[in-house]
């Protein structure tokens, strides 16, 4: 399998082009908004250092299989758009998706096999499950959800809270969602309450709480390393590879490999 890898000077680039060395894993190319930003040891010497502007060429040229993307929103729609048009398998974990980015990962999907998780650890995995089914067995217990991430974090909510909340509702019905409280706010009947804490170098880390009157339950992931996400997303790309063009699912990726 011959990979590339966009946001090559990112957080979660740099680890992914780590993670792929420690498992031998091809990484024919590391693409970057800026390609000067790029450390050059932070990729194997074999694989070419390219700007994301030459992205469409360099994927026919170099024969890739699968592009693995931690990015942001806009650049995430324009790699879809590469990778459609050159026949290119994408595997994404970039959050802070609106409508219009996820219909242009449907369009890609059109033609590529497109795997989006917003968590590619097995253990958040997990965590959906149970709390789809804490939510259902404790149905009149308020909700409430916390996360913390690192300073540099864009987004808020994350990514992997949004798809939390929609665990609740799937069990539940939908319910009116609170992003934080101030003043006179008193709890309403059937509100999630959201709460993003930003600070110092927090991989991840959420919490959902779910209170009786008279309990608390709280279901908590902690990502230790960030290592844990880039093994999750290279898992994915080996199950994509070869695959035929629609949307798939890290639950997928799982259920297989379990
Ligand atoms: N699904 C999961 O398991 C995980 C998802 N994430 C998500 O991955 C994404 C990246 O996270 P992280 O690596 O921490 O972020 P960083 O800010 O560290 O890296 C993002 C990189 O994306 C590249 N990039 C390309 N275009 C843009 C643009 N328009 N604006 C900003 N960056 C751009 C840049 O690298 P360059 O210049 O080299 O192209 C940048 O360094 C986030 O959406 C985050 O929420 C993070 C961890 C786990
Ligand atoms: O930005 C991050 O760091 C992370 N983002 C993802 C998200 O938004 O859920 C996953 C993980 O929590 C780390």
């Amino acid at each position: 399998m011959r990979l590339a890898v966009t946001g090559a000077s990112g957080r979660m680039g740099g680890e992914v082009l780590a993670a792929a060395a420690d498992r031998d894993a091809s990484v024919v190319l590391a693409v970057s908004s800026d390609a000067d930003t790029v450390d050059p040891t932070s990729a194997e010497a074999d694989t070419e250092i390219v700007a994301d502007a030459d992205l469409p060429a360099a994927l026919a040229a170099h024969e890739v299989d699968v592009l693995v993307d931690f990015t942001a929103p806009a650049a995430l729609a324009d790699y879809a758009a590469a990778c459609a048009d050159a026949g290119v398998a994408l595997v994404t974990g970039t959050t802070g998706l609106t409508d219009e980015h996820r219909a242009a990962l449907a369009d890609a999907a059109d033609s590529v096999p497109v795997l989006h998780a917003p968590n590619f650890s097995k253990g958040v995995a997990v965590l959906h499950r149970l709390v789809g089914d804490a939510a259902a067995a404790l149905a009149d217990y308020d909700v409430e959800l916390v996360e913390a991430h690192h300073d540099g974090k864009t987004d808020a909510p994350s990514g992997t809270a949004l798809s939390l909340l929609d665990a609740v509702d799937d069990a539940r019905g939908e319910s009116p969602r609170v992003h934080g409280r101030e003043g006179e706010a008193p709890r309403r009947e059937g509100e999630i309450g959201v709460h993003a804490v930003r600070a110092g170098d927090v991989t991840g880390m959420h919490e959902v709480w779910l209170a009786g009157g008279r309990e608390e339950l709280r279901l908590t992931h902690r990502a230790e390393s960030r290592r844990v996400f880039a093994e999750g997303a290279l898992d994915a790309a080996a199950w994509l590879a070869g695959r035929d063009a629609g949307e798939y699912s890290f639950a997928e990726v799982l259920e297989v490999g379990a």
